[in-house]
């Protein structure tokens, strides 16, 4: 079918070829247009020819692995009216629920606004965990966010245990809910507490790093119990007027950091504020590709779920979304879409596979080469205790950090936003900077080094979120998306650059050419619909004619 495709296309584009010198400009111009297409074509029918998608198993993953490893969980926030606090609330106890032991877990949140409410919501949260998270558990809750999962009433049928703990739990909720709402709108619970005073006299973009733990640090070094709840940490980093910040790519680099001084997990969960966990085993979904037992070593550098949206209007993004995920994970392996995503901190610290042994060790030529202070200080930045964390994840020896208060203080060094000036953040280690759309600049940065990733889409969703398809909003989205991908183009890791290098391959950089070029093929698109009117008033043919005999 392609090949016939194909060959129609080839044919089209050979007919206006010989009879070039017979037409006109608007003949030249469908020829141009139409060549876009073919490319287009070409590039979307790559994408289609050896779909993929990794089917997880986790009743056997518990079989076989005893020790699950420890994931930290990221979400990052920024606008407190465009991200409403109760829908961050949504998401971070979504992710406190999960099927995993607490012990494990982690769970920080980055704010960017600086938003007491947002700090606010979340000492709620910690409270209300501690009901919902042992609820869920219990009962086998599948979707674990509570504003989704209240929306069915309970049947009649129901265990009445069940039905009053559904009921006080509800209530509860419902209470938390009213709570961030009235703070919302009236703001003097700010001065009753002195838990607030580090928001004083802040605005978004001006004011020192804040670290809060100590009222919403709750898992003391338990032992994954069923009531037990992750630990969840606020943060906020510096941030300075005329300073360049760049965006969430330097929230998430901050996060990395701090996440390395406190727990220092193997496995980093990243999810956009408004992106709730859909499905309760989804963390071990995504260690059923990572402890993968394969006599080849394992390069898989992170493991995409597909972005799916709840809004009703998003279906055929999401099935879009679905088609070129599993398309691409049959070549090098899915683009990282900035949420939804799991990633190893190794490969983040700059790690290539080539680095390891084929029992994931470090080979001993980069050990010396990565794990000097002194190289370990001029690429991570100048603060002993990271350096130190650094050194135990690149060697999977590291311990969480149990002395809170020195991590604290190190934290808050971590977020100075001069922290970064002449380190390797931001260019080869954590999240990239260069483009507005972190996600594929990263993305492209870590397939590069000849890392794979995979993809697990699973139906229903494994994480949901919503998103603006229209009005201003959906353009501005639309455009950041656009002009993201332009700037990756254009970049020094541009996948136009060193077509032969073998370790992007050659057809998982067709891939990120499509990705990014997305917004150019709207050009042939608007001359093309221009073409007919153009040719008519010119008197220039345009297509063939068919005399009839
Ligand atoms: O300075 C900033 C800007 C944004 N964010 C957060 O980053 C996420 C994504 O930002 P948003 O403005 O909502 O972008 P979207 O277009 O909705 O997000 C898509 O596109 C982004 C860039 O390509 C990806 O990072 C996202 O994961 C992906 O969902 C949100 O949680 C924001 O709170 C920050 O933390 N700091
Ligand atoms: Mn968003």
């Amino acid at each position: 079918m392609d090949l016939t495709v194909l060959g129609l296309l080839c044919s089209l584009l050979l007919y206006r070829i010989l009879h070039m010198n017979q037409n006109g400009t608007g003949w030249v111009v469908a020829f141009l247009c139409e060549s876009c297409f073919t490319f287009v074509w070409l590039f979307y029918t790559n994408i289609t020819w050896s779909p993929a998608a990794h089917i997880p198993y986790p009743d056997r993953l518990d079989e076989r692995v005893h020790d699950l490893p420890s994931v930290d969980l990221f979400v990052t926030t920024a606008y407190p009216v465009r991200e409403p606090p109760v829908l961050v609330v949504n998401t971070v106890l979504s992710l406190l629920a999960v099927n995993y032991p607490a012990n494990k877990l982690a769970c920080y949140v980055s704010d960017d606004g600086c938003s007491p409410l947002t700090y606010f919501s979340l000492k709620e949260v910690s409270k209300f965990a501690k009901i919902w998270v042992p609820f869920c558990k219990k009962y086998n809750v599948k979707v674990r966010a509570p504003f989704r999962y209240f929306l069915n009433p309970v049947t009649a049928t129901e265990d009445p245990e069940f039905a009053i703990e559904w009921e006080m739990t509800k209530r509860e909720y419902e209470k938390l809910r009213q709570r961030v709402e009235d703070a919302t709108e009236d703001s003097d619970w700010l001065n009753a507490d002195n838990d607030f005073e580090a928001f004083s006299n802040t605005k978004p973009n001006d004011h020192s790093t804040i670290v809060k733990v100590k009222v919403i640090w709750e898992n003391k070094g338990g032992v994954g119990d069923e009531k037990e709840v992750p630990h969840l940490v606020y943060i906020s980093r510096e941030k300075r007027p005329n300073y360049v910040h760049h965006y969430k790519a330097g929230a998430m680099n901050f996060m990395v950091r701090v996440s390395g001084l406190m727990t220092n997990a193997p496995y980093m969960l990243n999810l956009d504020c408004d992106m709730y966990a859909n499905e309760a085993k989804v963390v071990r979904q995504a260690m059923c590709i990572f402890l993968q037992e394969s006599v080849v070593p394992n390069n898989c550098a992170f493991v995409q779920f597909p972005q799916a949206f709840y809004d009703s209007n998003a279906n055929g993004f999401n099935i879009f979304q679905s088609y070129t995920e599993q398309g691409d994970a049959g070549i090098q392996g899915p683009i990282y879409e900035g949420s939804g995503c799991f990633h190893t901190r190794r490969v983040m610290y700059g790690l290539s596979p080539s680095d390891l042994e084929d029992d994931g060790s470090l080979s001993s030529a980069t050990t010396r080469r990565f794990l000097t202070q002194e190289s370990l200080t001029r690429e991570f930045g100048n603060s002993k205790e990271m350096v130190k964390s650094v050194a135990g994840a690149l060697q999977r020896t590291s311990n969480p950090q149990n002395e809170l208060t020195n991590s604290i203080v190190a934290a808050k060094e971590v977020g100075n936003f001069h922290y970064e000036c002449q380190t390797s953040w931001g260019k080869t280690v954590g999240w990239l900077y260069g483009s507005i759309a972190e996600d594929k600049n990263t993305s492209i940065g870590i397939h590069s080094r000849g890392w794979t990733s995979s993809c697990i889409s699973l139906n229903p969703p494994a994480f949901l979120g919503c998103m603006p398809l229209v009005g201003v909003e959906g353009f501005l989205q639309s455009r950041r998306w656009m002009t993201g991908g332009l700037e990756v183009l254009l970049n020094k890791q541009s996948p136009l650059i060193g077509i032969f290098h073998q370790k992007l391959r050659f057809r998982q950089r067709l891939v990120y050419l499509s990705s990014c070029m997305g917004s150019l093929a709207s050009i042939p698109v608007i001359l093309y619909c221009l073409l007919p009117a153009y040719c008519i008033l010119h008197n220039s043919p345009l297509f063939p004619k068919v005399t009839l005999s």
